[in-house]
């Protein structure tokens, strides 16, 4: 084998951290920082959701949500913004993102990064077995989710697509699951835009750029 054929071969490994983000707090920066660190990653991509397949509703518009995504990603050269879920104008499904994205990318092998939240949902996502075909799933455990509140349909996928080493799934294109054990955060955007309601000078969960855009847009107000 030539050697130009042996680095075509090399895989880029890819980070995607989907989400509504409403607003993006420091429990998905920090997961987001010790996930891409624990897969070696260079970049992590945030890809916020448009139109989240599985919430019926949205406080913020996708264009606020994704405007505090982008400030928090101009802080951090780790992360990039992926915008392409804004600019679809129906439900935002993982499935589509990620075929765009290998289309784009076919030598890149991609980590798509979601909480204990919603993975225990992921045999309702829509073509979650071809989302398996396209990517490994590194769930985030979360304080609050247990793994024994799985369905059936999750516990048989969990045999057939469990990987317990980083090194074994780094092997593979697509197709494993893996568990990862942060420093996770307890706090979610619900119990923030409860406290934005409540008190809106002061947020220790929320970076400034994005506390100052939100008191800027009077977002999360009555
Ligand atoms: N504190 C956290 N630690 C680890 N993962 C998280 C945390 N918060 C959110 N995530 C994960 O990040 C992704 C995007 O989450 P999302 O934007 O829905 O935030 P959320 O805090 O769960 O929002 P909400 O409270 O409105 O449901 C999901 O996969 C979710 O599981
Ligand atoms: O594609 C689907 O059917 C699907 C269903 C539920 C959630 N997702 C994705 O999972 C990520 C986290 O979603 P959420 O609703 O917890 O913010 C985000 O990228 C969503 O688009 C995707």
């Amino acid at each position: 084998m030539n050697s130009a054929k042996r680095v075509s071969e090399i895989k880029k490994n890819i980070a995607i951290m989907g989400g509504t983000f409403d607003p993006i707090h420091n429990g998905h920066i920090e997961t987001a920082k010790e996930t891409a660190a624990w897969l070696n990653v260079e970049q992590l991509f945030f890809l916020p959701a448009h139109l989240p397949p599985h919430k019926n509703t949205t406080t913020a518009s996708a264009k606020h949500r994704t405007a505090m995504v982008n400030l928090v990603c101009q802080q951090q050269s780790l992360f990039q913004l992926d915008n392409r879920e804004l600019k679809r104008h129906s439900a935002s499904y993982t499935v589509t993102s990620l075929r765009e994205i290998k289309q784009e990318q076919p030598n890149s092998r991609v980590f798509f990064i979601i909480g204990m939240d919603s993975f225990l949902n992921f045999t309702l996502w829509h073509q979650w077995q071809t989302i398996l075909s396209l990517c490994h799933i590194v769930v985030n455990i979360r304080p609050g989710y247990q793994l024994n509140q799985i369905n059936t349909a999750t516990q048989k996928l969990l045999k057939s697509h469990q990987i317990d080493d980083l090194a074994e799934i780094k092997q593979q294109d697509a197709g494993g699951i893996i568990f990862h054990q942060n420093q996770s955060l307890n706090i979610s955007s619900s119990e923030i835009r409860q406290q934005l309601l409540s008190n809106k000078k002061q947020n220790n969960h929320l970076t400034e750029c994005v506390h100052h855009y939100i008191i800027e847009k009077k977002l999360y107000q009555k």
